[in-house]
């Protein structure tokens, strides 16, 4: 593919342009009905391909591919790369909206890019509308402070992997992980120091396991881990990694002082009919034994 030079499309251009505005005021006659419905959607991949079919009732193109604004993790294509590529950054105002790429084997001629420009007129917005769903969503799943998932997004994905792994039959295990003495922490350092803590904690957990694997903050001090295709032995090992892991880390504080916390683990093993609920609770119950039993410690429900 030869790189073309990336374009930055922002827009409103300028106020004379025969193009949509946000309160759809100005808008070129025939780009009503495309306009309708490219806002239909809330699917960024939809939108896209239903864009691209807009795109190529004027233009001739191999390919697209849009990769989404930084953090968004977005990248849709579609067709095949070629030699040539318009490629343009989008904007609109001051809101980056990713990058979109048409490709071709026979260069884009000038008459060509306005009119892919004047298309591109009708695609920001509604664009900017799914990107905003779509992160309005992920963030009501994502726990603000630690950024791993949240409870309400732990129950429903552990019921998908309770059905796949019935499904697929294949073996799955959950952690739950509670910080030791957190009252405390809390106490000495103050809150703020706590909060720090339980960054540092989840930082250690991602660290240690793997990228497929599921943590959340199940709330206050305590995480949840759900181990993919993982037994009770592997888990009771991946446990002990951590537990060791949190107990050789240091957490340094923003008030200059450091603590040096302990995790407690319950391990449970995924039975044919359990219910993310009864996987909770018999975690909670090992967990609750490995505080019994002196905390620092994984307890597996069987063991
Ligand atoms: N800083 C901070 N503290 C929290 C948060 N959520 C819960 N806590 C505190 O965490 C503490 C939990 O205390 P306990 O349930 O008594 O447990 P613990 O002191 O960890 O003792 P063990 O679990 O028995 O080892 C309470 O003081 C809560 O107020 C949070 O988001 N940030």
């Amino acid at each position: 593919m030869r790189a073309e030079t990336m374009a930055i499309f922002r827009f409103p251009k300028s106020e004379d342009q025969n193009v949509p505005s946000e309160n759809g005021s100005i808008i070129a006659p025939g780009a009503f009905d495309a306009l309708l419905k490219l806002q239909a959607t809330l699917d960024v991949e939809e939108l896209l391909a239903h864009f691209i079919s807009l795109i190529t009732a004027e233009l001739s193109i191999d390919g697209y591919s849009y990769i989404g604004p930084q953090g968004s993790a977005i990248h849709c294509q579609g067709g095949h790369t070629n030699r040539h590529a318009l490629a343009y950054q989008l904007m609109v105002e001051a809101e980056q909206l990713g990058e979109l790429l048409v490709y071709r084997s026979r260069p884009f001629s000038e008459a060509e890019s306005m009119t892919l420009e004047d298309m591109l007129c009708l695609v920001v917005y509604p664009l900017r509308n799914c990107l905003r769903y779509q992160e309005a969503i992920r963030s009501s799943f994502t726990d603000p402070l630690t950024g791993l998932g949240n409870r309400s997004n732990m129950l429903p994905q552990i019921q998908r992997e309770i059905s796949l792994s019935n499904r697929e039959a294949r073996l799955a295990s959950l952690l739950m992980i509670d910080i030791d003495h957190f009252k405390n922490i809390n106490d000495t350092q103050g809150h703020l120091s706590g909060d720090q803590v339980i960054i540092c904690i989840a930082d250690i957990i991602r660290r240690t396991v793997r990228d497929f694997d599921l943590v959340y903050r199940y709330g206050g001090e305590e995480f949840a881990i759900l181990l993919v295709n993982t037994d009770g032995v592997r888990a009771h090992q991946v446990a002990e990694r951590l537990r060791k892991n949190v107990e050789g880390h240091t957490c340094r504080l923003n008030n200059g002082r450091s603590v040096s916390p302990t995790i407690s683990v319950g391990v449970s093993e995924l039975e044919r009919h359990d219910t993310p609920q009864t996987l909770i609770e018999r975690a909670d119950r090992a967990l609750y034994r490995a505080k019994s039993d002196g905390r620092n410690l994984v307890r597996q429900e069987k063991f």
